[in-house]
């Protein structure tokens, strides 16, 4: 039993440069051409089987944190720290495309007793474009939750906005309670919102001068997360301090918003993200 992870497939081309994991299919890093890392990867990630990463864009399905009834385990479902398999990878002038599988015959969990097969295809160049792809490859109905619960890097989160979210309603997971968003999104504590919002979203960074810009297709929620000074110090692997230099901003299907798939069927979420000067 080894205790690292095999290396990433690497990706570097004049598009990109990028890193993914066959564990999770885990895509750890991606630097467009001309702009530093846009993916936030924590100094004390930890690179080992069954164990997520800590940053780059971890895939949960099929349940988000502990799920609807707060009693799913691990957090975020099985697939983040199961090994998928590598099934292509195409080079597209330049943009590669790489695409993971995982299937009930190898992974399951008592939560999940369902036959499933789940796709993801992540094209890496000028912009990061993942899709997930849920086929429901048994006799009844499943319901799930997903997120591409993306790790944005930025210079400093409590001068970092977000673009996008005026008036829309979420489930703010820190108090527990409904709420309405008004203006643009600022950051001065503990943040963990379940957005209702299929719209883009903009990061703005000051500090770094740019703009990460989200786009999602098939996704009902955008969550935004960061744990501030206290929370992130609880996390091992939150390299110290380093809650100022991440937030996360997620597609996803979640709490009332889960997917149900018939027999047969499939559900596809997309997550695109470009990054523009400020
Ligand atoms: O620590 P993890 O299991 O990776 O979860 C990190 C975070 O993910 C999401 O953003 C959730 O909304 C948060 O509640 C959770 O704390």
């Amino acid at each position: 039993m080894t205790d690292a992870l095999p290396p990433p497939h690497v990706v570097d081309t004049a598009a990109c440069t990028a890193e993914v994991h066959d564990q999770g299919a885990q895509v750890a890093r991606w630097a467009p051409a001309g702009a530093g890392p846009v993916l936030y990867v924590s100094s004390a990630a930890t690179f080992t089987p069954g164990r997520s990463i800590r940053g780059g864009v971890p895939v949960c399905w099929p349940w988000f944190g502990p799920g609807r009834g707060a009693a799913m385990e691990p957090a975020h479902g099985f697939v983040r720290t199961s090994p998928w398999e590598h099934v292509d990878r195409a080079d597209d002038g330049g943009e590669v495309t790489l695409t993971h599988r995982i299937t009930s015959a190898t992974a399951t969990s008592p939560h999940w007793p369902h036959p499933y097969s789940l796709e993801l295809r992540s094209r890496l160049g000028h912009a990061l474009e993942l899709t997930l792809t849920t086929t429901n490859t048994g006799p009844a109905p499943i319901d799930l939750e997903e997120a591409l619960h993306a790790y944005l890097a930025v210079g400093d989160v409590r001068e970092a906005t977000v673009e996008g979210l005026d008036g829309r309603s979420f489930f703010d997971k820190v108090a527990g309670t409904e709420r309405t968003h008004h203006g643009p999104l600022t950051f001065d504590g503990e943040t963990d919102a379940v957005f209702r919002t299929s719209e883009p979203v903009t990061v703005v960074d000051p500090v770094l001068r740019r703009r990460l810009v989200v786009t999602t297709e098939g996704a009902a929620n955008v969550v935004v997360w960061n744990p501030w000074d206290a929370k992130a110090a609880e996390v091992p692997d939150i390299g110290a301090g380093e809650w100022t230099l991440f937030v996360c901003v997620e597609g996803a299907n979640a709490l009332d918003n889960a997917v149900t798939i018939a027999p047969g069927e499939s559900h596809t979420m997309t997550y695109r993200l470009e990054v523009e000067p400020l």
